[in-house]
């Protein structure tokens, strides 16, 4: 693989200049529907977001959200950070409140965190129509609250709310927000669209005139004889409505702006944040910017997981950069041209973000995609022409069928074994059958045969196993298992590592369903043998018989990868 991708830029944006990436996941990201988060989870989160690197963690709302409160009362003891500082979040004070006699900003002070970020109206019709007071008493509520924080030693971040639509509306009136708070010794004017129906366009033309207007932000050129910023540090906070975050977030940076707000994963309210590991791999891939350095880049895939086990959302497989799809291969004509060079269909090499390239065969699949898939599971076919040609037939005859390859690997690899004449034969089915009992609504077996009955089904299966005759019986609670549990009968005493196999997950799809009953069902099942797992798949005309190949096919495979030898 050459060592630079293609879209790289070489020249470094922002040389020099200091650039923030502010984590807003324990605060924003929390605000996501069904996200409910622990202290200890944010705690383990945060752990997290600092070895990413992210200069800035926003820990929650102390003194408005209980359990953020205990957050930086137990992140003092307990979080030792190595690259990031704690902020905590809140608002500017109340109306005719003294900043320093508003509990809400005492809570934020009681934090101990060295930063504390402000939410404050930057749009007009805010101010009248939500907090209802004047212009004038919004922008000595910001310059208040700012001077007083700052008073007491606080860096200050201004996280202007709606400060594009309101700069659309009302341009002066935005910008003497922003005014206000640097006057005041705001550090960070971050602009928010907090309704997130920006377009990258609106965003860098607003962005350049605010950088213009405030004296220069950290723009190339526009630093100061020191080297450090002109003018106030402009952020941008950007969230996903309009299915832009993360390009507004890159328009901003290339209009001037240096620090950066976001949630991993793109999580936040309604339809989510800037997805800070995106914005983060652009900025530093694409554009050469040293943001939270190699390491912690090439970091990103797994913190991104596992800040998804924490909050307990399913990681989303079709992510940028992070997801498990973000480099996988289905296409044959892909797959023949990623064999010469996998740049040729990949913007970057995934190791760079910690993530891999994956190949899926399916039947879209040429013999290219054979060949790498058959690589990925240890497999050199490069000169087993007729075997690539066996397989990738058989793979779309399959695929016409109903069978799914790609959600399969372990299936595909007993195909692979057998076209290449590797195929071990642990045992050969001679016949199997299986009864189902039916007891009324309401009842159970024991309640209809008595106390010793268990079972609604049972199973018989004949098979050899070496030169053995094998007939055995099992009883489950349906037919497959009760189909199982024969197979277990007759196969465990020859092949006794069975016994750690376990059924982990089982999905049943009827396809062709406008056939009704002539339908073909096709059964995924996974299976565990406490360490690793494995998928395959198996076709019938009914679930019966899709559920006795997918799970043969488990316990084959499950055989040879324990290194079992066939018994004679
Ligand atoms: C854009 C964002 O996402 S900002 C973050 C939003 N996050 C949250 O709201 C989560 C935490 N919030 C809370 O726990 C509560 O809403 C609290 C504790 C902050 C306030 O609760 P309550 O006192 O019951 O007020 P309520 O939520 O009904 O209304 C918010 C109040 O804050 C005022 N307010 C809103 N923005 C600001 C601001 N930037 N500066 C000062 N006051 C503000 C509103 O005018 C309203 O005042 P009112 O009570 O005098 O009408
Ligand atoms: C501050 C914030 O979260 C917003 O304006 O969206």
């Amino acid at each position: 693989m050459t060592a630079t991708p293609f879209h790289a830029v070489d020249v470094p944006f922002h040389a020099g200049v200091p650039f923030h990436v502010y984590d807003t996941t324990l605060r924003d990201g929390a605000q996501q529907e069904g996200m409910n988060l622990s202290v200890t989870d944010k705690l383990a989160i945060a752990a997290q977001l600092d070895e990413l690197g992210v200069g800035f963690i926003e820990g929650g709302w102390p003194g408005a959200v209980p359990k953020d409160t205990d957050f930086f009362a137990r992140a003092a003891k307990e979080l030792t950070l190595r690259n990031a500082v704690l902020a905590a979040f809140g608002a500017t004070r109340k109306a005719g409140l003294r900043a320093g006699n508003d509990p809400q900003v005492r809570a934020l002070l009681d934090a101990g965190t060295p930063v504390v970020t402000l939410v404050a109206k930057s749009d007009v019709r805010h101010v009248e129509r939500a907090l209802r007071t004047t212009r004038e008493e919004n922008l000595a509520m910001i310059s208040d609250t700012v001077s007083f924080l700052a008073g007491e030693g606080r860096r200050v971040v201004l996280d202007a709310e709606h400060f594009f639509d309101g700069y659309r509306y009302d341009a002066a009136y935005a910008l003497s927000a922003i005014r206000a708070a640097h006057d005041a010794g705001a550090e960070v004017l971050c602009l928010c669209d907090t309704n997130g129906g920006m377009i990258p366009s609106w965003v860098s033309g607003i962005v350049s005139e605010v950088v213009e207007a405030l004296g220069g932000s950290a723009v190339v050129g526009r630093t100061g004889d020191d080297g450090r910023p002109a003018g106030p540090v402009i952020g941008m906070h950007a969230h996903n409505d309009s299915g832009c975050a993360v390009a507004n977030t890159l328009a901003a940076v290339e209009a001037g702006a240096t620090h950066i707000q976001g949630c991993v994963n793109g999580y936040g309210e309604r339809t989510g944040n800037a997805d800070l590991i995106a914005v983060t791999a652009n900025l530093q891939l694409k554009l050469g910017m040293d943001l939270v350095g190699e390491h912690g880049l090439r970091e990103a895939t797994r913190i991104a997981h596992a800040i998804s086990e924490v909050t307990n959302i399913s990681p989303f497989a079709r992510q940028p950069y992070v997801g498990q799809s973000a480099f996988t291969h289905k296409a044959g004509l892909h797959a023949s041209a990623i064999r010469v060079d996998p740049d040729l269909y990949q913007h970057m090499d995934p190791k760079d973000v910690g993530n891999d390239m994956r190949m899926l065969v399916s039947d879209m699949a040429g013999r290219a995609s054979v060949e790498l898939k058959g690589r990925e599971l240890g497999f050199d076919l490069s000169d087993r022409k007729d075997v690539l040609a066996a397989v990738t037939d058989r793979v779309k005859h399959d695929e016409a069928r109903g069978y799914t390859y790609e959600a399969a690997d372990a299936s595909f690899e007993l195909v692979l074994r057998d076209e290449l004449g590797e195929l071990p034969r642990y045992f050969e089915t001679q016949s199997w059958r299986t009864i189902v009992e039916t007891v009324p609504d309401g009842h159970t077996p024991a309640d209809v045969y008595g106390p010793e009955a268990e079972a609604f089904a049972e199973a018989t299966v004949k098979m050899t196993v070496g030169a053995e005759r094998i007939v055995a019986t099992g009883e489950g609670n349906g037919p497959v298992d009760a189909l199982d549990r024969a197979v277990r009968q007759a196969l465990t005493p020859v092949y006794p590592e069975l016994e750690r196999f376990e059924l982990i997950d089982f999905k049943v799809r009827i396809l062709d369903n406008e056939q009704g009953t002539d339908a073909r069902t096709r059964v995924l099942v996974e299976t565990s043998d406490g360490e690793r797992s494995w998928s395959t798949v198996g076709v019938g005309p009914n679930v019966i018989e899709a559920a006795w190949e997918a799970t043969t096919g488990a316990y084959v495979y499950g055989l040879i990868k324990a290194g079992v030898a066939p018994a004679r």
